[in-house]
């Protein structure tokens, strides 16, 4: 049976974290039913009782695959043969700090078994988010099992036809997951339709018609801001940064995707605190719709993310080209308007 599925804290914040990362290298191993191995940490270490992927510490001087093997045949008795990577996840914990570099295990041979006493679990993979996991995997689980391209729309024109036709080019060429963005257009409370760029669209009403597009493909399908908007068309909500600090509980119920744009660590803690499913971070590099805002790099994007828990997109300049060093920063993806727009 899974535990109580709240995730474990990050930390109290008073405590600084050691400068130095530990690395740490963990499988994602496949029974022929298609089910994955979760193991329990054991009493007396930290983290105990939580579920977690098996592997362990790097040595000096090992490289990633040899660590994970010698690990995976220590703790489990079998021989495997280390495969793609999934995510790296950097994450502070309140007396440590570690990347978790989590590989696929491409074959293994052997009975899996817990050779120092920890308890086994074949886990289906949808079930993964039930099981009460370290911080650092909560962006594992999401990357085994949620989009890794996050669709920003942009402002529709007046030709409102046209859009959704791209908006229908776009899931045809495989985004499953839209976050609905009128452009500035549509005010955040949704209270008018202002002027301006995108002014005088029926934005509620293009909404009714994108969320049905996106549900017809399988999309999760956000919208921008509104609550009431949301709940109307029954589809998530992308809060702005700025909404972040003003709401005190989760303005949608649990079963309702939630999500934030966050800029700044205290966006991502205020974010996380509201129970958001994920947020996008950024912007990553400069971009033409926001000259001279310089970008955050890899570096300060690592930075952001080892403080919360949450599933993160990277923005701001990106591409599917970005996927793998996006992942290997501990992004879920990377969200984009530009490159993920067919006709853009
Ligand atoms: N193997 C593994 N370790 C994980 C995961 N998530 C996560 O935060 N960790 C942390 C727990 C440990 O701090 C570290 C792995 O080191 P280890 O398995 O050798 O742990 P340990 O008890 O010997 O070390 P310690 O941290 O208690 O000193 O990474 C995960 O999914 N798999």
């Amino acid at each position: 049976m899974p535990d109580d599925p709240a995730p474990a804290a990050v930390g109290d914040p008073a405590v600084a974290p050691p400068a130095t990362a530990i690395e740490v290298v963990a499988g994602v191993i496949h029974d022929a039913r298609g089910r994955i191995l979760l193991t329990r940490r054991t009493e007396g270490r930290d983290l105990a009782g939580l579920w977690e992927f098996p592997g362990g510490k790097r040595e000096p001087g090992e490289t990633p695959e040899a660590a994970l093997a010698r690990e995976l045949h220590e703790e489990l008795g079998i021989e495997a043969e280390v495969g793609d990577p999934v995510i790296a996840v950097p994450q502070a914990y309140p007396h440590k700090r570690l990347r978790l570099d989590v590989r696929r295990i491409r074959e293994w041979h052997g009975t899996a078994r817990g050779r120092e006493g920890q308890a086994l679990a074949w886990v289906p993979p949808h079930k993964l988010a039930s099981y009460a996991m370290p911080p650092a995997d909560r962006p594992v689980v999401a990357a085994l099992g949620e989009p890794a391209e996050y669709l920003v729309t942009p402002a529709p024109e007046a030709d409102v036809g046209s859009w959704l036709e791209t908006l229908r080019q776009a899931l045809a060429g495989g985004i499953r997951r839209v976050h609905l963005r009128h452009g500035g257009a549509w005010r955040e409370t949704g209270a008018a339709v202002a002027g301006g760029q995108g002014g005088g669209v029926d934005w509620p009403g293009l909404v009714e018609q994108a969320a049905r597009l996106c549900r017809k493909a399988g999309a999760d399908v956000l919208v921008n801001g509104d609550a009431e908007l949301a709940r109307a068309h029954g589809a998530g909500l992308h809060l702005q940064a700025s909404q972040l600090h003003r709401l005190g509980s989760r303005p949608v119920g649990p079963e309702v995707l939630l999500a934030a744009s966050c800029h700044t660590a205290d966006d991502l803690k205020a974010a996380e605190a509201l129970g958001c499913d994920f947020a996008v971070v950024g912007n990553l590099r400069e971009t033409p719709s926001h000259p001279g805002r310089p970008g955050i790099g890899w570096d300060g994007f690592a930075h952001l993310r080892e403080q919360v828990a949450i599933p993160l997109y990277a923005i701001g300049g990106l591409g599917r080209a970005d996927l793998t060093e996006a992942r290997q920063h501990g992004a879920q993806g990377i969200a984009a308007i530009r490159s993920l727009w067919p006709d853009a």
